[in-house]
């Protein structure tokens, strides 16, 4: 792949498309000149105003007949509306539940990739895995893995059974902290605590965890088994927490959305009708 090759995006100005699109920009993997064309159905916002060179349409054909790789980026259900032949292109597809066969079969492509950012990509702090088809080369790869470098950390996983159980663990994770952020937040307000109080301290325990966890000495076993060990505060809540079925919610939650890509990924199997 080399540096002129045009890239268009199919779903560009979404929450995602326009993530991977403007973290590519201001990488210098993606060229805004003349080198990206994109396609949206949303308006486009501002997001995009330090680059005003960048071709926008709102036909795909067009698109796909410009780009030498054509990245997806739709919702899994808006990919029954679209019907390009893409033979030759480097396909890369973030939607979920899409297998690389159902693209292979919908969109005459060879050369396709799967990859799995979440929503932190906005920011480059994604963990993106991704898996590739055979015919894929070293160059194709090359591009992939720096543009999900762009968006955070990637990694090349060798089994499509992989990605699909990662889109409902890291695909789908940002959720989750939320959640737990969302549940204290109301608990330390039914407390009486001043929501900006409650707020700030909510915040400070996820985003200050999330350090502590980016940190090389986290081991989460050994983090919680200190704090058991320690007897106090952390161990009341912790041991309730257990008690009254933490990792169960965790395991079950995980077990769902790993269901809903299945589903996703057989009904999009099915041929429309
Ligand atoms: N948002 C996430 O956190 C996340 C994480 C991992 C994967 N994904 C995957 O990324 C894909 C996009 O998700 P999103 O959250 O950005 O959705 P989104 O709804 O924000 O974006 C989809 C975009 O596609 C556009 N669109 C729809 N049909 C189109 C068409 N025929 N031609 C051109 N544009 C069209 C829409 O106007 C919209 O701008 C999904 O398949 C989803 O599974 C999303
Ligand atoms: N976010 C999208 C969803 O919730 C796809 C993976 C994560 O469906």
């Amino acid at each position: 792949m080399d540096g002129s090759a045009v890239v268009g995006i199919v779903g560009g100005a979404g929450w995602l498309g326009s993530a991977i699109a403007t973290r590519g920009l201001s990488a210098g993997v993606l060229s805004s000149k003349s080198l990206l064309i994109i396609s949206s159905r949303s308006p486009r916002g501002n997001r995009f105003a330090n680059w005003p060179e960048i071709v926008w349409t709102a036909d795909n054909e067009e698109l796909s007949r410009r780009a030498d790789i054509v990245v997806l980026s739709v919702r899994p259900h808006q990919f029954r509306d679209i019907s390009l032949n893409l033979e030759g292109r480097l396909v890369i597809s973030v939607m979920a539940g899409i297998s690389l066969e159902t693209l292979k079969r919908r969109l005459n492509a060879d050369r396709i990739v799967r990859a799995m950012p979440n929503a932190a990509a906005e920011i480059g702090r994604s963990y993106s895995p991704w898996v590739a088809t055979g015919n894929v080369t070293a160059s194709d790869r090359l591009f992939v893995s720096s543009l999900m470098a762009a968006c955070g950390e990637e990694d090349e996983v060798g089994m499509e059974a992989h990605l699909d159980y990662l889109t409902g663990l890291s695909g789908s994770g940002p959720a989750f902290p939320a959640l737990l952020a969302s549940s204290m937040l109301s608990h330390a307000e039914t407390a009486g605590i001043p929501s900006h109080v409650a707020e700030k301290a909510v915040r400070g325990v996820v985003c200050g965890a999330s350090r502590l966890i980016d940190s090389d000495e986290f081991m989460p076993n050994s983090t919680v088994e200190s704090f058991l060990n320690y007897r106090g505060t952390t161990a009341a809540a912790l041991h309730e927490m257990i008690r009254a079925g933490f990792s169960d919610a965790v395991h079950a939650g995980l077990r769902a959305a790993a269901l809903s890509v299945a589903d996703m990924t057989a009904s999009a199997d099915k041929p429309a009708g």
